[in-house]
């Protein structure tokens, strides 16, 4: 039995069951939940639940995140169980436990987005704050409709080297580069408090950015990063965020290709997983209500780097979540 540490049910709520201790069971034995984390079935309830969507029926290039969710499983059984720089042991101090997978259809996108939004609804109302893996970032549309039903329309930080503000592909409004404008136009996002972080590389023209600042987005480019550093960034970003509920959205494409080739739409230019992480690490102590990693295409990827890269930003966002539960 390697799937979890005891036996569900017989352990009082204040003591959270943790993931399979890797001193006692080697971490590459066993089958993968993320970073070996108990199964939600397995503890009953959980504080923050990581999900895997495996979809990627809405990608404009290469397709393969539908692979993700496995991928990262695979790659955060190295993850331990305490946070220097946040100073946590997340596990131990809120139940997380790994939810598995949401199946969605494949073949009809609009299908697909109900279904996420149902079901991360529904996980939400249990009282568990949710980390999704995706899956390609058509996703983020039903996960904030599914926050911004819990919350009210929330803040929003998003990681990106593209602007997902976009209108239609090939006439369709839901795909991954729509999303943010669909969650606008739906009144789920706090448009006092939005910003893409790392947006650089080639657009359709400069009314994209004309578009996307009237819909209420700032812009920290992967330049400003470089030449601002990540405090100020930091600093900024709290600022505009406040005491709102913040959404946070990473598509690991927001890293350099050399940090994360293993993506679908790639582009020159990024950020590094220490500059994505820092900025992560800063959001401690703002009023953070759910994240998403998405657009990890594992066919692409080279000695599982995008994988490590993108289990290590979901463990952050797991803490931070951790954080924000064990103090309420
Ligand atoms: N969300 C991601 N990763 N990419 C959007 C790119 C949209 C395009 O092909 O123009
Ligand atoms: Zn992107
Ligand atoms: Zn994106």
């Amino acid at each position: 039995m390697t799937s979890s540490g005891e036996a569900a049910g017989t352990r009082p709520r204040s003591a959270p069951v943790g993931p399979v201790d890797s001193s006692v069971v080697p971490r590459y034995a066993g089958i993968a939940t993320f970073a070996r984390l108990p199964r939600l079935d397995e503890v009953g309830r959980a504080d923050v639940a990581v999900v895997g969507i495996p979809f990627d029926s809405g990608v404009s290039y290469r397709p393969g995140a539908r692979f993700a969710p496995a991928a990262v499983r695979e790659a955060s059984r190295l993850l331990r169980p305490y946070h220097p720089a946040l100073d946590v042991s997340p596990f131990a101090a809120v139940q997380v436990a790994d939810a598995g997978d949401i199946a969605v259809n494949p073949f009809d996108i609009g299908q697909a987005v109900a279904t996420v939004e149902q079901e991360v609804g529904e996980l939400a109302a249990t009282g568990a704050s949710v980390v999704t893996v995706g899956g390609d970032h058509t996703l983020s549309l039903p996960l904030l409709r599914a926050a911004a039903r819990l919350h009210g329309p929330v803040a929003l930080l998003h990681f990106d080297a593209h602007l997902d503000t976009w209108d239609t592909y090939f006439g369709e409004p839901y795909t991954h580069g729509t999303p943010f404008r669909r969650a606008v136009e739906e009144g789920l996002l706090d448009t006092e408090a939005l910003s893409h972080i790392g947006t650089r590389g080639p657009l359709y023209g400069k009314a994209d950015l004309d578009e996307d600042q009237r819909l209420g987005f700032g812009i920290v480019t992967a330049a400003d990063v470089m030449r601002r550093g990540v405090d100020e960034i930091v600093e900024q970003v709290r600022e505009r965020i406040g005491d709102r509920p913040l959404y946070v959205s990473v598509d690991i494409d927001v890293l350099d290709p050399a940090h994360a080739p293993g993506t679908g739409t790639p582009e020159a230019g990024g950020l590094t997983s220490r500059e994505l992480l820092e900025i992560l690490r800063g959001l401690n102590g703002t009023r953070i209500v759910g994240a998403d990693v998405v657009e990890v295409a594992p066919a692409y990827d080279h000695a599982d780097i995008t994988s490590v890269a993108a289990s290590h930003v979901a463990y952050d966002l797991v803490s931070l979540l951790a954080l924000r539960r064990a103090a309420s």
